[in-house]
C-alpha cells in the first residue's frame, strides 16, 4: 500500500547555504546525515507527515553532482512511503516499470529505499521508501 509522500528530495550545491534558505522560510532542519552508499549528505526537514530532504553530493560521481551539472539545483526525486517495499518493487517490475534498484538499499534514517527510472515515470525520478 502507498501510504503518503514520504519526502521530496532537492539537489543543492552547498548544504549549509541551502539550510539557511529553507530555514529562512520558517522550517527547521531536524537532522543532518551522510549516506555514503548514495554519496550524499542530507538535511532532513519534517513538514507535517512528510519531509523535505536537501541533498548535497559528497563526490564528483555522486548522482547529485551529475544532476546539478546537467540541470542545476532543484527537485531531484519524489519518494512514496510504502508498507512492503519488496512486494511493491515486484509489482512495478511485472507492470514494466524500469527499476534502478531491484532490491532495497539503506537510505537516510535507516529506511529501505529503491529508485525507479525517470524514463518510466513521466520524467520523475521516483523513490520507494519503507520506514518500520
Ligand atoms: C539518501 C537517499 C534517501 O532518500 O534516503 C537519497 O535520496 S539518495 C539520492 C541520490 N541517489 C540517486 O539518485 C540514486 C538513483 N539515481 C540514479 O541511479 C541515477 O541518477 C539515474 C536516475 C539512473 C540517472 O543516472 P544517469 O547516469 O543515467 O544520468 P543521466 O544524466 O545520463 O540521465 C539519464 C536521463 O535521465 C534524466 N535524469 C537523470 N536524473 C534525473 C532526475 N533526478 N529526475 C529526472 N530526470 C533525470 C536525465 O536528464 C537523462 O535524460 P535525457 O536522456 O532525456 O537527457
Amino acid at each position: 500500500m502507498i501510504k503518503k509522500i514520504d519526502h521530496v528530495g532537492i539537489a543543492v550545491k552547498n548544504l549549509e547555504e541551502a539550510i539557511k534558505v529553507w530555514e529562512g522560510l520558517g522550517l527547521k532542519v531536524d537532522e543532518i546525515e551522510e549516506v555514503p552508499d548514495q554519496k550524499v549528505r542530507t538535511a532532513i526537514i519534517h513538514v507535517g507527515e512528510s519531509r523535505i530532504e536537501l541533498l548535497e553530493a559528497t563526490s564528483e560521481d555522486s548522482p547529485i553532482a551529475k544532476f546539478i551539472e546537467k540541470r542545476g539545483e532543484g527537485i531531484h526525486h519524489i519518494a512514496l512511503g510504502v508498507d512492503n517495499i519488496e512486494e511493491h518493487l515486484e509489482k512495478l517490475k511485472e507492470a514494466g516499470y524500469r527499476l534502478i534498484d531491484e532490491k532495497p538499499r539503506i537510505g537516510a534514517g535507516g529506511a529501505k529505499i529503491a529508485f525507479v527510472h525517470p524514463k518510466s515515470v513521466t520524467g520523475v525520478l521516483l523513490e520507494l521508501c519503507q520506514r518500520d
